[in-house]
């Protein structure tokens, strides 16, 4: 049975939580310079046959050096939030360094979600990064990318909450280096529970899907 008693048209503000908020917008070019450069060098370094000891030395005093000087500067406080503009007018807060979203996050593939008439829809390609079994996207990965996919549904559907239940039905082997479509919509919800499916395909063939259930945050007094 279909149950909304709580349906929630308040979007919290994340600063009522103490958490910074950062506007999209305002993050500067040469930082998402930065963050793709950071990102190609993991992909060079995870599969460099160079051997030569020089170079390899070479490479690790720079990329200690880069770290040292940004290093200089403070860290962001841990929960800092981004908020995105989303097609349609809507807005979206997410934390900034999401593993798997994150605007500032260089290990983060980025996945970018948009609201669509059932739910969110994202397509993102993974590369030997996120490689598990030879050319296929490694399974705790797969959870990862349906896992924000079923938590931006049900916050943009409700308000934000956390994953309580995961089950992930692994179908067909997810390939590196295609475009994988990832979706997922609110089936229903009970008080603070929201139930999600969500899945992904590759050329129109689902290769895993996803049933949650995700529970709203209560919004501080
Ligand atoms: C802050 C503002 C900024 C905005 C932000 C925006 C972010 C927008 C993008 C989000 C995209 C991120 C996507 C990644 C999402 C993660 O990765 S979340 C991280 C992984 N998850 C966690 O760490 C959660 C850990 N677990 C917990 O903290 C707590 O167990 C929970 C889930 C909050 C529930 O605890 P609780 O609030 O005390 O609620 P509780 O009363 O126990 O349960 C509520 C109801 O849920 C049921 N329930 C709870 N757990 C379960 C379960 N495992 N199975 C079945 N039923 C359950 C209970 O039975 C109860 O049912 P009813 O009595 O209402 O019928």
């Amino acid at each position: 049975m279909t149950v909304n008693t709580q349906p929630a048209t308040e979007r919290p503000d994340p600063r009522a939580f103490g958490l910074p908020v950062v506007e999209q917008d305002d993050i500067p070019a040469e930082l998402r310079a930065l963050v793709g450069r950071v990102h190609d060098l993991i992909g060079a370094v995870a599969n460099t046959t160079e051997t030569d000891p020089r170079t390899l030395a070479e490479a690790a005093a720079a990329v200690e050096g880069v770290t040292e000087r940004l290093g200089r500067a403070p860290r962001r406080q841990i929960g800092t939030m981004v908020r995105r503009d989303l097609p349609g007018g809507a807005s979206e807060f997410g934390t900034i360094s999401n593993i798997v979203a994150g605007d500032t996050n260089p290990a983060a593939p980025p996945l970018s979600l948009v609201p669509t008439a059932e739910g969110v829809r994202g397509e993102v390609t993974l590369d030997t990064v996120y490689q598990g079994p030879p050319g296929l996207v490694h399974g705790g990965w797969i959870a990862a990318l349906l896992d924000q996919a079923v938590g931006t549904a049900s916050s943009l559907a409700t308000s934000p909450g956390l994953t309580a239940r995961l089950e992930i039905d692994y179908r067909s082997p997810t390939p590196l280096f295609n475009p994988l479509e990832i979706t997922a919509e609110v089936e229903r919800t009970e008080r603070r529970k929201v139930y999600v499916n969500g899945r992904i395909r590759v050329n129109g063939e689902i290769t895993a899907q996803a049933r949650a259930l995700m529970v709203r945050v209560p919004f501080p007094e």
